[in-house]
Formats: structure tokens, sequence, C-alpha cells
């Protein structure tokens, strides 16, 4: 019965290193996963083998008793790595101790130690170890260099993993490809993209979508991409990955490779993913001709880590890329600058309020609207009348309850531009829609009366993205119930003026901040 071979963590191999040198004694400190530690008891040894499977070591099993087979032999700065033996016989005169242990760049503290002093013996202990004492002894009780502190690497130079994870459809290889694209004309950062389908023709080509093959599948792509951070560069990954331990594993690579890790969960429903089933994938897996198809026959483990969550649906690709890049920019990783945001997805909400003369009504509207939201750059608000004169003063009674605008304000008539070049269609009353409507019937998706407006947005649930809210509040047209109308002042008196403000107020407080960008949950 041979001895299983095991491949000993860095600090396992690092105290093996310690009793092998006769730094310090046995037994052996060492963890076997239970499969391996079965075999090692009936073989009453294990083999401790290297990174690339070069016996080091034999170990008794249970009782790690340690002999050594052979040196470790590769590694930078190798020839500094000296036994206690070794270290006096080559440096009669005394040597300056390193202690390497726990340190994650071992190159950069052994070279500017070196910088430092010439008789450098490295030590693979470290410095919190409560073995240290006894592990100087056996040296010598040397003089101890004391620790480097290497500076960060700026986080430009820091690799990064973007890692997309979601349902089939679900938008990871766009969003991961839009990203791609938008690294490549920042020009800053080399960057490669690792994406699920073009995995599985190349570097996974051959494995099944089973459980253990779906695994191999990420551990692969999550070792190819903590190499490519370990270069500082960037990998944007983008495959299903739907189960977390395997997630979890990838997380750890890239972390022992000095990069960080970016969870992206594009997490836009089933529903959605079926409703698009770009490849008629969905069909198939439904009828049972795709066995153990993710989110029908396969399950999918929602991640409780990521950094960014994002649901596509109803959104444009530049406008769910955008909370991706501002997840990135938060936390330091990456800065795309204002790429994202001058897009056409990203201009500004028109809205255009419509009364009948628009010298009360909708200018008080849209001078109110003005005030609850100011940024011009997220809305920008307007008003006419279907019988507006031109160039009309405000109506003095409606004008005296604004705290100002009214006096630069004059009407206008409403025309076929204007409603052309608006987003959303906000009417005073159900007359003015209908008016509207039977001129242009097409444009029913964003012509609401503003009562109408409200009601539709309070049954809705609060934080929708403003593209899901008009996309929702388009579905939910019907006829205008007159009911909700705001009805007109003119010549009514203070009393009904009021009223019509007071309304108007209390409508505009449900709509614009739910149309808000930064009202976004
Ligand atoms: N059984 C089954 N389940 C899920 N997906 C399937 C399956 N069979 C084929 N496909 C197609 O393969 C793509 C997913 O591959 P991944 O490598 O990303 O999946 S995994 O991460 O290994 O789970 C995925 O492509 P995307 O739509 O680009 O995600 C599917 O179209
Ligand atoms: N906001 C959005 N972000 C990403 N994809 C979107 C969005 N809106 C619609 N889509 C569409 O959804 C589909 C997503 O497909 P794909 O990116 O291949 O998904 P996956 O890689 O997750 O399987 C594409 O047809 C894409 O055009």
């Amino acid at each position: 019965m041979p001895a299983p071979q095991f491949h000993p963590t860095p600090h396992e191999l690092d105290d093996l290193e310690l009793i092998v040198s006769g730094a310090l004694g046995g037994p052996l400190e060492l963890d076997l996963p239970a499969d391996v530690a079965a075999l090692a008891s009936e073989a009453g040894a294990v083999a401790l083998v290297d990174p690339e499977g070069l016996p080091l070591a034999e170990a008794t099993w249970p009782s790690r008793e340690v002999t050594a087979l052979a040196r470790p032999a590769h590694g930078p700065f190798r020839r500094l790595y000296l036994t206690p033996d070794e270290a006096l016989e080559r440096h009669p005169g005394g040597f300056t101790a390193v202690l390497v242990g726990g340190i994650a760049d071992r190159p950069a503290v052994l070279r500017a130690a070196l910088a430092e002093h010439g008789d450098v013996v490295a030590i693979p202990v470290a410095a919190s170890d409560p073995r240290l004492p006894r592990v100087l002894a056996a040296y010598g009780d040397p003089a101890v260099a004391p620790p480097v502190v290497l500076d960060e690497p700026a986080p430009s130079e820091r690799g990064l993993v973007v890692f997309f994870t979601g349902l089939s459809g679900s938008g990871k290889s766009t969003l991961a490809r839009a990203l791609v694209d938008l690294v490549l004309e920042q020009g800053e950062r080399t960057v490669t993209s690792l994406d699920g389908d073009v995995v599985r023709r190349n570097l996974s080509a051959g494995l099944s979508f089973s459980k253990e093959d779906r695994e191999t599948n990420i551990r692969r792509i999550g070792w190819v991409a903590a190499e490519i951070a370990r270069h500082g560069g960037v990998a944007v990954c983008s495959p299903i990955a739907p189960f977390d331990a395997t997630r979890q594993d990838v997380r750890g690579y890239v972390a022992d490779a000095g990069g960080a890790f970016f969870l992206v969960h594009v997490a836009t429903p089933l529903e959605e993913c079926e409703r698009r089933d770009r490849k008629g994938m969905y069909a198939k897996a439904r009828a049972g001709e795709i066995p153990e198809f993710t989110g029908i026959s396969s399950p999918y483990e929602a991640p409780r880590d990521a950094d960014v969550v994002v649901d596509t649906t109803g959104r444009t690709v530049e406008d769910a890329l955008g909370d991706v890049l501002a997840g990135l920019r938060a936390q330091g990783l990456l800065d795309l600058g204002t790429a994202s945001t001058t897009g056409p997805a990203t201009r500004p909400l028109r809205v255009l309020f419509v009364c009948t003369a628009n010298i009360c009504r909708s200018p008080y509207m849209e001078l109110t609207a003005r005030r609850i939201v100011p940024d011009e750059s997220d809305i920008v608000f307007s008003s006419a009348g279907t019988r507006g004169f031109d160039a009309a003063e405000m109506d003095v009674e409606m004008a005296s309850r604004l705290n100002g605008g009214a006096a630069a304000f004059r009407s206008r008539p409403l025309t076929r531009e204007l409603l052309e070049g608006a987003d959303l269609v906000l009417t005073a009353e159900a007359s003015h829609r209908a008016f509207i409507l039977d001129e242009q019937p097409g444009l029913f998706r964003k012509v609401f009366t503003l009562g109408q407006a409200a009601a539709a947005i309070g049954r809705l649930e609060p934080g929708l993205p403003r593209e899901e809210l008009l996309a929702r509040l388009s579905q939910s047209r019907g006829s205008a119930d007159p009911a909700l109308d705001v009805s007109d002042p003119y010549r009514r008196g203070p009393e009904a003026a009021s009223e019509a403000a007071a309304r108007i107020e209390r409508l505009l407080a449900v709509v614009l901040p739910a149309l808000a960008r930064d009202q976004r949950a």
C-alpha cells in the first residue's frame, strides 16, 4: 500500500522546511482531507510533494514524524534559505535574518533586504509566530532585519477580476462585452475576456453540464483569471457559475494572486430570460430535450456576496452597465471616467405638462416640478396648452402661489414637435389626453393625465429604475379617470386656485421622486 500524495499549503511547506532544516523539532502540524487521511492511515504514511509534484518528505501517519527526501529547489532567492548549520558555517561573522513566513511578496522583501545588508538569510517563519524564539535560537540568535513595509500597489496596478454570474440569457455576456470595450477604449489596462460560451469552446471543450463538470469549468476560468490578476491585468468572466462554493473558490484563487475580486450578480429573473430565449434553449429545456438546464432542471444558487446586483429587465445595456461601473469606481478598483454617463441612455428625461391655455395649471406644474427636481441633467420640464396663446403671462392667481419663476414665464401652444420631443407627457385633464391621442394615437405609451400617472406609480413597487418605471407605466395605460383630473381654476377665484395648486403639488410629490434618478433604491 503506497503512501498517498499530498500538496501541503504554503504555511505547511514552511513548517516542513523548518523541521527538515533542524530549526524546529517535529512533529509536523498537518491537516489532511478526510479521504487522504484514510489512505494515509492504511499506508501508515503520507508523501508530501511540492507544487510541481516533487516528493519533498514523507510523514508517518498519524504520528506526523518527518523524513526528508529532497530540499525545495525552486523559487526566487532560494539560495538565501539556509539551514542553521549552513548559515553559521557560511556567515561565521554573523548574518541578518529576514523572516519571510506569512509574507505574500517574498521576492520584494528579500530584494529590499539584500540592498540593505550583504549577509541575508531567509527564514520561513512569521515574525508573529510563537515559535520564533526557538527558531532564532537554533540559528544562534542572529540580528533580525526590521520588517519591510511594501507599498501597496496602486489600484491601477492591482489585478482585477470582474466576475458576472447569472442565468443563461440574463445579460452576462452583453454586459461583459460592453465592459471590455470600455476598458479597451480607455487604453490604460490590459483586459482579457473569459466568456462562458467561449471558454466552453476551447479551455473547457468536452465538459458536460453535470455539477462536477460545471465546477471544473468555473475553477479553470478562476485559475486563468487569477493568473491574469497576478500580473496586474483585468479579467472579465461571464459564465453562469451556479454554485456558491465554486464561486468562493475563485474568490480565493484571486485573493491568493493578490488581485481584487468583484462579483456581479446579473439577477434578471427566469421569466425574463425565458422570454428572451435568444438561442431557443429554454424552450428545448422545457420540452425535456436538454437535461440539467440551469433554472429549469438544475439549480442556480444566488450569491449573497455580490458587489453589484443588476436586473437588466427593461433597462438599456448602457444603463445596467452604469451600475457595474459605479460599483467598481466606488471601491476604487477601476475608474472608466464618464464614459457611461455620456451615452444616450443617461440624457435627461424630458417631461411636458399640458393643459388648455398654458397659463394656469401646466405652468404651475412646470415651475413646481423644477423646484422639486432642480437638476436639469436629470429631468427637463416644459409645458404647453392645447389651445395655448403665444407668449401670454401666467395667471396672477396661480402665479401668486409660486415662489418665483412666474414673471419670466410665457405660454405657448402645443405642437406635434413638442409632443415628439417629450419622453413623458402629463396632462391636467383626461380631455387633454384625448385631444392629443385623437391627433396622434401612436403616442399612447407616453401620454397620461397627471392623476392617472400618480395612481399608476402608487400601485408599483417603490425603487424601480426609471426605464422600468416608464415601461411599466406604458403597460398600465388605459382610459384616464376624469375623477383624477386637476380641474381648471381659471377665473374661479382664490379658493379654486388654492385647491388646484395643492392638488398639483400632491400629485407631483408622488410622480417626481419615482422618476428622479437619485431617488433610485
Ligand atoms: N444544461 C445547460 N445548462 C445551462 N446552460 C447550458 C446547458 N446546456 C447548454 N448551455 C449553454 O451553455 C452556456 C452556459 O455555459 P457556462 O459555462 O456559462 O455554464 S456553467 O457556468 O458551467 O454552469 C449557456 O450560454 P449563455 O446563454 O451564454 O449563458 C447555455 O446556452
Ligand atoms: N440591459 C441589458 N443588459 C444586457 N442584456 C440585455 C439588456 N437588455 C436586453 N438584453 C438582451 O438580453 C440578452 C442577453 O443575452 P446574453 O448577454 O448572451 O446573456 P448571457 O450571457 O447571460 O446568457 C441579449 O439578447 C441582450 O440584447
